[in-house]
C-alpha cells in the first residue's frame, strides 16, 4: 500500500460552521482537494446532533430485529417510489455478483407535492418513525452546509448547490449487514455490498465500528475506510462528477467482510443527496479550461438519474 493509500483525508468542519470567512475558505479548499483526489473524505465536527445519530442507529437496530412479516409489511415496491424494506440478497450493487448480504430500509424527506410517493412506516412503531424523521431533517441541514462549502470551493455563489437541492429529492437508507454463519465461504464472490459508485451529488455515510467499507483509489488500489468515531464519511457521486466536468471523482467503493467482523452485525446509514429533478446539470464554469474542455451537454438531474438507472437494470 502506498503512503497516499493510507490517508483518506479527514476534514474538520467546525471552522466552516463557525463562519469565519478565512476559515471557510480553508475548509472549502480542503474539500476541493479531497473530492478531486479521492472523491471521499471523513468530516469531523459535522454539526449533526450526536443524540440524533445514536437514536437513528438504535431505531435501525430495533427495526431490523422485528419479525420478517412486519418488515415485509413495508416492503419496497418499485424504483419510482424507492421506499421501504429490501430483504437480504434482494439487491446487487455490483450486477456481476450475487445479491448483497444486507437488508435495507429506505425513507425520504416528505415531498411538498401531494402526488409524490409517501414513506412506508411499520404499524405500531411510533419511535422508529420519529427518530428516522428527526435524523432526516438533521441530514438535510448537514448536507446543505456541505453543499454550501462545495459552492465556495468551486467559486460559485454560496447558495448555488443548495438552491438546486431545495426540493429535497434525497433518500435515506438504513443498512444492516447480518452476521455471517460459522464456516461461511463467499462462493461466488458475494460481499456485504458489491463495488459501485453512488448516482447522486453527495452521500453522507454513517458507519458503526465493524469496518469493511473499502474505497478504490485513483491508482486502482482498494483501501479501507476504517471507521473513525465522531466522523461521517462524505463521498461525491456520478452526478457531481458530471456537473464538475470530472474535477470531482465518483469513486468506486464496496463493503467487504473483514474476518474479525464476520460473525457480528454491521449497521450503517447512508443519506444520498439528489438535486431537484428539473435542475439543469451543466458544466460549472470554474471546472473547464483549455486542458479540460466541456465533456457533456446539459441534462436535467431527473434525466441523468433515469439514464444511470437504465444503465444498471
Ligand atoms: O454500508 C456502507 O458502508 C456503504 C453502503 C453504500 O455504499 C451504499 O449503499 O451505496
Ligand atoms: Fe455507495
Amino acid at each position: 500500500m502506498s503512503e497516499q493509500a493510507l490517508s483518506i483525508p479527514i476534514i474538520d468542519f467546525g471552522p466552516f460552521i463557525q463562519g469565519d470567512p478565512t476559515a471557510r475558505q480553508q475548509v472549502a479548499a480542503q474539500m476541493r482537494e479531497a473530492s478531486s483526489q479521492w472523491g471521499f473524505f471523513y468530516l469531523a465536527n459535522c454539526g449533526m446532533p450526536q443524540g440524533s445519530v445514536s437514536e437513528a442507529f438504535q431505531a435501525s437496530k430495533d427495526f431490523f430485529a422485528l419479525p420478517d412479516e412486519i418488515k415485509q409489511s413495508v416492503a419496497w415496491q418499485n424504483a419510482q417510489s424507492n421506499r421501504g424494506y429490501v430483504g437480504v440478497r434482494r439487491e446487487r450493487l455490483d450486477p456481476s455478483k450475487p445479491g448483497d448480504l444486507k437488508e435495507a430500509f429506505n425513507a425520504a424527506p416528505e415531498d411538498r407535492d401531494a402526488s409524490a410517493a409517501r414513506n412506508l412506516w411499520p404499524a405500531d412503531q411510533p419511535e422508529f418513525r420519529e427518530h428516522v424523521e428527526t435524523f432526516l431533517t438533521d441530514c438535510i441541514t448537514t448536507a446543505d452546509r456541505i453543499l454550501e462549502t462545495f459552492a465556495v470551493a468551486l467559486d460559485q455563489p454560496d447558495n448555488f448547490f443548495v438552491n438546486a437541492h431545495d426540493l429535497h429529492h434525497h433518500t435515506l437508507r438504513l443498512l444492516h449487514y447480518p452476521p455471517l454463519p460459522e464456516g461461511f465461504v463467499a462462493e461466488q464472490g458475494e460481499s456485504r455490498a458489491g463495488a459501485h459508485t453512488d448516482y447522486g451529488s453527495i452521500t453522507l455515510l454513517f458507519q458503526d465500528d465493524a469496518g469493511g467499507l473499502e474505497v478504490c483509489t485513483r491508482q486502482g488500489e482498494w483501501v479501507q475506510a476504517t471507521p473513525i468515531p465522531g466522523t461521517v464519511v462524505i463521498n461525491t457521486g456520478d452526478l457531481m462528477h458530471r456537473w464538475t466536468n470530472h474535477v470531482f471523482c465518483s469513486t468506486p467503493h464496496r463493503v467487504n467482510v473483514p474476518k474479525a467482523a464476520m460473525h457480528r452485525h454491521r449497521y450503517s446509514i447512508a443519506f444520498f443527496c439528489h438535486p431537484n429533478k428539473n435542475a439543469n446539470i451543466e458544466c460549472i464554469d470554474s471546472c473547464t479550461d483549455a486542458s479540460n474542455p466541456v465533456r457533456y451537454p446539459p441534462i436535467s438531474a431527473g434525466e441523468h438519474l433515469l439514464q444511470r438507472l437504465n444503465a444498471t437494470y
